[in-house]
């Protein structure tokens, strides 16, 4: 790409305009920029408030949400570029400024956004939100960073691929190392696989629905303007638009979830059982997701769900996504329940969300590896709770949305050596409709793969009191 000249409408070329201009797609998006930096908000969470609270609807509040999702994930190799570009390292840029520049450089290297109304767009967000004297400062940064395209700037700024392969994946794809390095030790394969998923982390994530059965039905959906799902039987996707929308998902007969939330659930009611199949436990239930799809399943086959979740507004939401179960708050590791009771138990534990990197755009830059050692201890307490729980011949499901071996392995490993007793069985083999999922016992989605969340799967038989 050329240099910036002053007549080739290249954007360095262009003085300041005299009065800036106030763009509320870039203002909101900074915005959600701001508040994840200063309040440590959910950008997921915000963003629909914001465009609502802003007037944002159709194309704007789609750009103001792209701008803000592209440039959180993108945050680690623009640092990297903004660090190239500049006497000062990006940690000594004010934070407000240095968001303001990120959300140039990704309008300039990875959307279709003309190089000239990226940058005077950003320097009018600086001097309207920053200052005159930040905004020269973020004019020079942009207009070097608009020399180059994307992939010449990662040839320049990542670590060399063969000297160092973790650290050139995690620039080119802005992930932090420890995470890169995590997820290329889970999914077992070369560099190539692993910057595939890193690759799918970035992407936006279709809408996936979920019909629950005998609530609604997947053609309702279809009716709505869904597409059929891949794999689960009542999973749909929406290409576009408001979920909130489709009647079904208004009137809570329906809801978002995950396609492989939604399998996972279903394979711990496909595994055959002995004896009486009656009782049902979500150990981990909140917000409600599998136990919306459980408590359907349940009501439809004369069973019961009881649903405990420790926080007391996490339980609130479950209650309100099903329709029969029991639910209550309590700890699953301090049991209010009777030992060898459930015939079926569902630990959905919580974890990193290493596994759901794609819908949080932020997360990747919250967690660190010391949550993953913090997060191990109450994983197997509740998995060994979760085999306190179940009667000897049912089944356990042991689910997380990581796929960190630590959290997922090495977790199922130490329990079922502890607790002897168990038997580990063939999660695939209840899943026959996805391929991919590995060589067994453990059953593991990809996003690359499968297009869902990296979701892990054990499960568990107790033969005995252990
Ligand atoms: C991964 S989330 C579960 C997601 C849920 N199954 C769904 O599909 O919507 C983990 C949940 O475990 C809950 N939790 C954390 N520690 C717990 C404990 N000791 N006992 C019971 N629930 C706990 C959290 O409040 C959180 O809601």
């Amino acid at each position: 790409m050329a240099p910036p000249t002053r007549r080739g409408g290249r954007p360095g070329g262009r003085r300041p305009r005299a009065t800036p201009v106030r763009d509320e797609a870039r203002n909101a998006a900074y915005d959600l920029l701001r508040a994840v930096d200063e309040r440590d908000a959910y950008a997921n969470l915000l963003m629909p408030t914001l465009l609502r609270e802003r007037g944002l609807s159709g194309r704007d509040a789609a750009l103001a949400t792209e701008l803000a999702y592209g440039t959180l994930r993108g945050l680690g190799t623009y640092d990297e570029i903004v660090a190239a570009c500049s006497d000062r390292p990006p940690e000594d840029i004010d934070p407000p400024l240095l968001d303001a520049i990120r959300l140039g450089v990704h309008q300039l290297l990875k959307t279709r956004v003309p190089p000239h109304a990226a940058v005077s767009a950003t320097v009018d967000l600086v001097r309207l939100r920053v200052g005159t004297g930040a905004s020269r400062f973020a004019n020079a940064i942009l207009r070097k960073v608009a020399t180059r395209d994307f992939d010449a700037w990662v040839a320049i700024v990542a670590p060399d691929a063969e000297q160092d392969p973790v650290g050139h994946l995690a620039v080119a794809y802005s992930h932090p190392r420890w995470i890169t390095s995590a997820l290329r030790d889970a999914v077992g394969g070369g560099t190539g696989e692993t910057a595939a998923l890193l690759a799918a982390d970035n992407e936006r994530p279709v809408v996936t629905l979920v019909a629950w059965p005998g609530r609604s039905t997947v053609g309702e959906l279809l009716d709505a303007g869904a597409v059929a799902g891949r794999y689960s039987p009542y999973a749909a996707y929406l290409p576009e638009g408001d979920p909130g929308a489709i009647e079904a998902v208004a009137q809570g007969r329906a809801a978002v979830q995950d396609e492989a939330s939604q399998l996972v659930a279903l394979a711990l009611t496909r595994v055959p059982i002995d004896g009486p199949d009656d009782l049902w436990l979500d150990m981990c239930a909140g917000p409600g997701g599998k136990a919306g799809l459980l408590d359907a399943l349940a009501v439809q086959n004369d069973r019961r769900l009881l649903a405990a979740d420790q926080r007391f507004h996490r339980a609130r939401l479950v209650w309100r996504a099903t329709r029969r179960a029991g639910v209550i708050t309590a700890d699953g590791t301090a049991p209010a329940w009777r030992e060898g009771v459930f015939d079926r138990v569902l630990v959905d534990a919580p974890c990193t969300g290493l596994g759901a990197l794609r819908r949080r755009p932020e997360a990747r830059w919250r967690r660190s590896a010391d949550s993953v050692r913090e997060l191990g201890g109450l994983q197997r307490r509740l998995l060994g709770s979760a085999l306190d729980a179940v009667r000897p011949g049912g089944v356990v499901a042991y689910v997380t949305c990581s796929p960190h071996l630590a959290e997922t392995q090495a977790v199922v490993g130490d329990v079922v050596k502890r607790h002897g007793g168990v038997e580990v069985l063939d999660a695939p083999a209840f899943l026959r409709e996805v391929d991919d999922l590995g060589e067994g016992p453990y059953a593991q989605f990809w996003p690359h793969r499968h297009h869902t969340d990296a979701m892990f799967l054990a499960l568990l038989r107790r033969h005995s009191t252990g």
